[in-house]
């Protein structure tokens, strides 16, 4: 049971399809709250909601900024960040998607300073730095991962939105641990569906995992739940 545990506490729950209504996030928060995963990611406008439903409980609440396209200007996403501040700390993770348009076009110095501006205004959450690795050159990985790694503050780089089309892979997570020697922590998302898919992405460097699939992952090891 312990071990089961410790898995839960690697997962950030994910429920974020568009056409999601209110009940099936209650009911999902309500779900992932019982496991004890560590956060839920839920549509931003239920953000405040999932605080409340979340509050005393092991399980935080991570909200998307920039999501799922990242290509806003870096003002308008430190705005997001703000409005969910003001929500205190139940929100305890900020997911924030990179400008890949700007990547794409090598504009490393814009790229870098806009991790810098999120990552001041995160001092005190979690920021994780969405970088969608599906889409990139083992170069460009590489050069991101390197950046990253030199950002203050920044805690996760993470693969995937799960929205770009295509799955995070190993090698791309093998890539991105081998640039960040450890200096940041990895979260894998986009296409993490099951026990097996998790256990081959932590063997390659994966630290926590997002997915809109934990509860069936942990009921491959404990169905009742
Ligand atoms: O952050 C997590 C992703 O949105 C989940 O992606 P997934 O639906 O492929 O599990």
């Amino acid at each position: 049971m312990d071990l089961l545990r410790d898995l839960c506490r690697t997962i950030d729950n994910t429920l974020l399809r568009q056409d999601v209504s209110v009940v099936e996030v209650e009911e999902f928060v309500s779900r992932s709250v019982e496991a004890r995963f560590r956060t839920v990611v839920v549509p931003p406008w239920m953000v405040a909601h999932a605080v409340s439903m979340t509050e005393n409980s092991e399980t935080g609440v991570s909200v998307v900024i920039g999501f799922p396209l990242g290509y806003h200007p870096l003002g308008v996403k430190l705005t997001e960040i703000d409005h969910y501040m003001e929500m205190g700390a139940g929100v305890t993770d900020f997911d924030v998607v990179l400008n890949l348009s700007a990547l794409k076009s090598g504009m490393w110095d814009y790229v870098e300073n806009e991790i810098k501006g999120l990552s001041d205004r995160l001092s005190d959450r979690v920021f994780k730095l969405i970088i969608e690795t599906p889409l990139l050159s083992e170069d460009e990985i590489r050069k991101i991962g390197r950046i990253c790694a030199g950002v203050d503050g920044l805690d996760y780089v993470k693969t995937s939105s799960g929205f770009c089309g295509s799955p995070t892979t190993e090698d791309q997570v093998r890539i991105l641990a081998e640039t960040m020697m450890g200096e940041k922590r990895i979260k894998v998302s986009g296409g993490v569906r099951s026990m097996a898919d998790l256990e081959r992405f932590v063997v390659v460097g994966g630290d926590v995992f997002g997915t809109s699939s934990g509860l069936s992952i942990i009921r491959e090891t404990c169905p009742v739940l």
